[in-house]
């Protein structure tokens, strides 16, 4: 599992750690880490650390104490090194007199602008801010950050890639877009959620002995394979269909009977022991999927079913969606919604479930139930998915360039968000979301809770379509055929 804290946690921790260690002791942990990084990628652009061009970008706090550090132990090892100081009077005194002894030299902002120092550097190491940031970069930082984007130079972010908010992933104005990012003791959410995590690049996590003094619950988790293959349904000796749980799918209409098909392929591949499909596109479904228990009747007259999907392609076919709702809520058993029937369920219906109910919205779907921009949602997914599932009561998985499953707050406080670490635009296909409400209803009906279930069926679709598109465009039904190959990945361990 990989877990972000907040700033408040990471500060809280830090004071538990700092009061433990010498003076100091903490950034030349982080220093270390960040010089030994910065190596490693001065070995591939310049070939060697011994007389690379390194420039720092230094803000006014420990962030740029850090990179000050760091810069030190690459002089001592040959590089040139300058640091140019967006705030000269305020840049950390420690970390500049340990470069000056190591002969760094120093720049300001105005002269760095106005040479070709930052052009002309192998590595650009980005210290203006850190966790203590807010808001976009301002002042003298703003075009350095740009400056360091258009030149060819690796840029090595120093705990978070300044610019963006630490624990939102929201990104409000001009940030620095780095190579890497360096981070400390912990991820922070910026670091996992769009649009920030685009600003990261590759991020690599430095041990600086923080884990015994944070709480055990992080803000944000990813799961990983091993997360995953524990989370994967398996059937026992004593299994048989019914036990597996059998999954019911509401979807299509006769205008779109491709959604039915799409949904059903991804529920077959999900772990329940048979997929019911009850609605208009029977003939579409058994001709593609022989083995899909078709009913004519509608959602109540479909049989028993351990969960239900419900939405996509639904149309304007309310009646369906209020159906299900209701034989649902009678039989107390998890309900999934997408795509139309997000809009089509009456919202005081939802609320009042017992069962557990998983909405799946797009960014465009969870901005027209809160009321709000598309972009709004895009740029704040954190909080939007929050939202959604207090205003709802449900689990909801927000789908989009990072997916993210959060479920409502409970007796015991609120579960960590879930952040689906698979994601690949290869994903933005039509009829992508049809294949995972499938595979994720099916892992409801497994006996999956509405959170596992989302982040499982995210998990295995991202890791479908990683699978499935190796260097070439693929078919939501392409996704759905992979998804055996990504669960055998994830249970053998591969
Ligand atoms: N606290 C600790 O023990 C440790 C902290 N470390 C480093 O310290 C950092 C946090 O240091 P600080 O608390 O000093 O805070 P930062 O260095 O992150 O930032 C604070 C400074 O940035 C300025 N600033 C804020 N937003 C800005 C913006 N949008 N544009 C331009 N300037 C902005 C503020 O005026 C303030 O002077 C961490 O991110 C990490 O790099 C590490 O050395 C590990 C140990
Ligand atoms: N840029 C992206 N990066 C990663 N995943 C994406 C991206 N864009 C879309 N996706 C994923 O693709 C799927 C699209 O679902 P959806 O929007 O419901 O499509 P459709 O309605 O066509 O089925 C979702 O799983 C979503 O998370
Ligand atoms: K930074």
């Amino acid at each position: 599992m990989r877990s972000a804290y907040s700033v408040e946690t990471v500060r809280a921790a830090e004071r538990e750690l700092m009061a433990r260690l010498p003076e100091g002791a903490l950034m030349q942990r982080a220093a270390a880490g960040l010089a030994a990084a910065c190596a490693q990628v001065l070995g591939r652009t310049a070939g060697r650390v011994y007389g690379s061009r390194v420039v720092l970008l230094v803000g006014s706090g420990d962030n740029g104490g850090d990179a000050l550090y760091a810069g030190a132990r690459l002089a001592k090892r040959g590089a040139g090194v300058t640091a140019v100081l967006t705030a000269p009077e305020k840049a950390h005194s420690g970390g500049l007199a340990a470069l000056r002894r190591a002969g760094g030299r120093e720049a300001t902002t105005a002269e760095a602008l106005a040479s070709r120092l930052i052009d002309a550097a192998d590595l650009v190491v980005d210290g203006i801010v850190g966790i203590g940031g807010h808001g976009g970069l301002r002042g003298s930082a703003a075009p350095l950050a740009e400056r360091a984007a258009a030149a060819g130079a690796a840029v090595i972010a120093v705990d978070l890639p300044s610019g963006v908010e630490a624990d939102t992933g929201e990104v409000r104005g001009p940030a620095v877009r780095a190579d890497l990012t360096v981070t400390f003791g912990t991820h922070k959410a910026a670091l996992l959620i769009d649009p920030a995590r685009e600003h990261a690049g590759a991020v690599r996590l430095v041990d600086i002995g923080l884990d015994p003094w944070l709480p055990e619950r992080p803000e944000l988790e990813a799961l990983q394979h091993a997360d995953v293959a524990r989370l994967l349904p398996r059937p026992g000796a004593e299994s048989d269909k019914y036990r597996r749980g059998v999954v019911g799918i509401a979807a299509g209409s006769t205008r779109y009977p491709g959604a039915a098909v799409l949904a059903v392929a991804g529920a077959l591949r999900g772990g329940a022991g048979a997929v019911r499909y009850a609605g208009p596109a029977g003939d579409a479904v058994l001709a593609r999927y022989p083995e899909t228990l078709v009913s004519d009747g509608g959602p109540r007259r479909a049989g028993r079913v351990q969960a239900w999907v419900v939405g996509p392609g639904a149309g304007d076919d309310a009646d369906t969606v209020a159906e299900v709702l209701d034989v649902a809520g009678e039989a107390d058993v998890p309900v999934l919604i997408d795509a139309d029937g997000l809009r089509l369920a009456d919202p005081d219906v939802v609320r009042s479930r017992t069962a557990p109910t998983l909405l799946t919205p797009h960014a465009g779907e969870a901005a027209a139930l809160l009321g709000v921009d598309r972009a709004e949602v895009e740029s704040a997914r954190l909080a939007a998915a929050r939202e959604l599932a207090e205003r709802y009561r449900a689990t909801v998985l927000l789908k989009g360039a990072t997916t993210l499953v959060a479920a409502p707050s409970g007796r015991d406080g609120t579960a960590p968000v879930r952040v689906n670490p698979t994601g690949t635009p290869w994903l933005a296909t039509a009829g992508s979301g049809d294949v995972l409400s499938g595979l994720a209803g099916s892992l409801l009906a497994s006996g999956l809770s509405a959170r596992d279930a989302g982040s499982v069926g995210a998990y295995l679709h991202g890791l479908a379509a990683r699978r499935g598109a190796v260097g070439a465009p693929l078919a939501a039904q392409d996704i759905a055929s992979a998804v055996p190959d990504a669960w055998r990945d994830i249970a053998s361990g591969s």
